[in-house]
């Protein structure tokens, strides 16, 4: 099989879902959509039902003195969001932005173009009605550093405990009866399952073997190791933010939802007082909806900076080059941070066995490792997601060209490796990379996407410190298990790296046609700069962000579970604020 017939494959089954769509078998689950007419007014509006989006909508309309109106650019999640196997055929499609990045001469330059897809999801749930299902809190240190950046002490990992406990609803009875269980809610909105699977556990004692530890349970603040993961999956479902937060509140009456609504302006007065919002409906009618208490911008790590900076918020000389009147001089978009990934791929024993897959779960058995390069130290350098294949060429060529979109020669080459063996597939990122990218406007056009400079490997010891993980990564083939199997590195042959000297000049190489994004786009309004520690946005009443774009810095790990934290935390700080009044 090549790329081109892959894709193919990939393009015949979205078809196929699209006309499933239209007939709406999940439409049931979702709130009705609640159109608005113009200058209907709010106490609350919410611009995006993302993953933070819909945990603030649920948490605000819980008072029923408050009407709390979401405003969301995309509709229904349709019924292939649903099922857990099928998380490969949702980007590219009409649930995602499909944003790309731009060339800055650096990124992606060995690919057939040269550009990265940056997949954001536009549906009830947003990117968690097309994410991966990874459930990693990440190290404690991430959110202590957010209350270094915040100079508040409440964004601390002890004191965001509580919150992370009030969103879980985890099912596991391991976990459940050991002494981590304290750190884990029973009762919650968001189901959480974990792997289950056999097959990884060799693994884990091969990477033990090398001496790194095996973690029980990752998201109870000891991360430094190998472990099997949670997974927002619960009864072989995803656990999207619009499954478990707003399907359950669907007939809540204070609660308005507007579907295929992109929210184009924020309306701010001469008293620097947010006040509405303006929007273009499903029909493309030009409406401005009113909101009495707050505004909340949850539209994600991209949109949330490109609205503010159409709104006069960010960097002044920047609007100004548009003709936009500033009304708050902020570094709206300037501390842009991804876990830029890089792929290994390890070939194993032989096998004619095929894994059957179960679509209520994560398609293949899956590992993940948190490493250190200095090993004195207690918190990760590096995340490794790891997916396990077997005698499955095609699965990994979907893998390598569909979920990522690396070069067709690099697939062909993991397509051969995967025929009658077992492969380990891996994701390596640095869990807190130095480097720092940029979001920026293309337009004053609010339909047109914003510009996206990743910044990868911008900062230059960021490469190193890849070079310096996968060194440390790789060694488990020294194992007596991947020995034993007469296991193998892929070494693949790029070549542009033909010249390369030595190992470390052939790992830089590597990771420089190896890389693409792990889809953590973050920290682009961050507090500290851009927000308060109450995630008000600086020299603007009634306006908040809240979403993956207000962390100061990335958490280690994927980063659903951080955005959720955040968002429940915003959500009592709304609250308490409106108590106060
Ligand atoms: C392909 C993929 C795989 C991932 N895998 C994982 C994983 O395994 N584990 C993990 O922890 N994390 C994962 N992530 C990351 C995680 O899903 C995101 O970080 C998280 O969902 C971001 O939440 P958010 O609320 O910031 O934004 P989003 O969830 O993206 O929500 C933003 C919402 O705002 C809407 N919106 C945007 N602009 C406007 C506008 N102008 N008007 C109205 N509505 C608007 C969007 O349509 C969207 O619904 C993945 C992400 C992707 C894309």
């Amino acid at each position: 099989m090549d790329v081109g017939t892959a894709l193919a494959g990939v393009q015949v089954v979205k078809g196929a879902f699209l006309l499933l769509t239209a007939l709406a078998l999940t439409s049931y689950k979702w709130p009705v959509d609640k159109p608005l007419s113009d200058s209907a007014t709010c106490d609350y509006i919410v611009i995006g039902a993302g993953t933070a989006g819909s945990i603030v909508a649920n948490r605000l309309s819980e008072d029923p003195r408050f009407t709390v109106c979401v405003i969301e650019a995309g509709g229904d999640p349709p019924l292939e969001t649903e099922i857990p196997s099928l998380f490969a055929y949702l980007p590219k499609t009409y649930m995602d932005w499909n944003f790309t990045s731009e060339d800055d001469g650096y990124t992606a330059q060995y690919r057939q173009q040269t550009y990265l897809d940056l997949p954001q999801g536009k549906a009830l749930g947003g990117s968690s009605s097309i994410h991966h299902f990874y459930h990693i809190r990440g190290d404690p240190k991430d959110y202590d550093d957010w209350a270094t950046a915040t100079g508040d002490d409440s964004w601390s990992w002890q004191n965001l405990i509580p919150y992370f406990i009030k969103s879980e609803r985890l099912e596991d009875p391991y976990i459940l009866n050991s002494q981590s269980s304290t750190y884990h809610g029973t009762n919650g909105y968001m189901g959480i399952t974990r792997e289950s699977r056999d097959l990884p556990l060799k693994y884990l004692e091969a990477f033990k073997e090398m001496g790194h530890k095996i973690i029980e349970n990752v998201n109870a603040g000891d991360t430094l190791g190998f472990f099997l993961p949670m997974f927002t999956i619960f009864g072989g479902v995803r656990q999207s933010s619009a499954e478990s937060f707003l399907s359950p509140i669907k007939n809540r009456e204070n609660l308005f939802i507007m579907k295929n609504t992109l929210v184009t302006k924020i309306v701010i007065d001469e008293n620097l007082q947010a006040t509405g919002v303006e929007c273009k409906t499903s029909d493309g009618t030009s409406i401005t909806i009113l909101a009495q208490k707050e505004i909340i911008v949850s539209a994600g790590a991209f949109n949330s900076p490109k609205l503010l900076m159409l709104s006069g918020i960010g960097p002044k000389e920047h609007l100004e080059s548009f003709g936009i009147s500033v009304v708050s001089d902020l570094p709206v978009g300037e501390n842009s941070q991804d876990h830029m990934a890089v792929i290994l791929v390890h070939q194993l024993e032989e096998t004619n066995d095929t894994l059957t897959s179960d679509p209520s779960q994560f398609p293949v058995p899956t590992f993940v490792g948190f490493g250190a390069i200095n090993k004195t130290q207690s918190y990760p350098d590096y995340v490794t997601l790891n997916l396990i294949s077997r005698n499955s060429p095609a699965a990994l060529m979907q893998l390598c060209s569909s979920v990522f979109s690396l070069h067709e020669n690099i697939c062909a080459q993991i397509y051969a490796a995967g025929e009658g063996r077992e492969v380990l597939f891996s994701v390596l990122s640095l869990g807190r990379p130095l480097s720092r990218g940029q979001v920026r406007l293309q337009s004053t056009n609010p339909e047109d996407p914003p510009k996206i400079y990743t910044g990868f490997l911008s900062a230059t010891l960021d490469l190193q410190n890849y070079v310096d993980s996968i060194l440390d990564f790789v060694r488990v083939t020294e194992s007596s298990y991947f020995t034993g199997v007469g296991a193998q590195t892929i070494y693949f042959d790029f070549p542009n790296c033909s010249s390369a000297t030595n190992i470390r000049d052939y790992w830089e190489c590597y990771v420089l046609h190896m890389m693409d994004t792990t889809f953590h786009y973050s920290a682009t309004c961050p507090m500290g700069t851009v927000l308060d520690s109450s995630l008000k946005v600086v020299g603007v009443n009634k306006l908040r962000v809240v979403d993956a774009s207000a962390m100061p810095n990335l958490t280690s790990g994927n980063i659903n579970a951080a955005v959720v934290v955040l968002a429940e935390k915003a959500a009592d700080i709304i609250k308490r604020s409106q108590s106060c009044e």
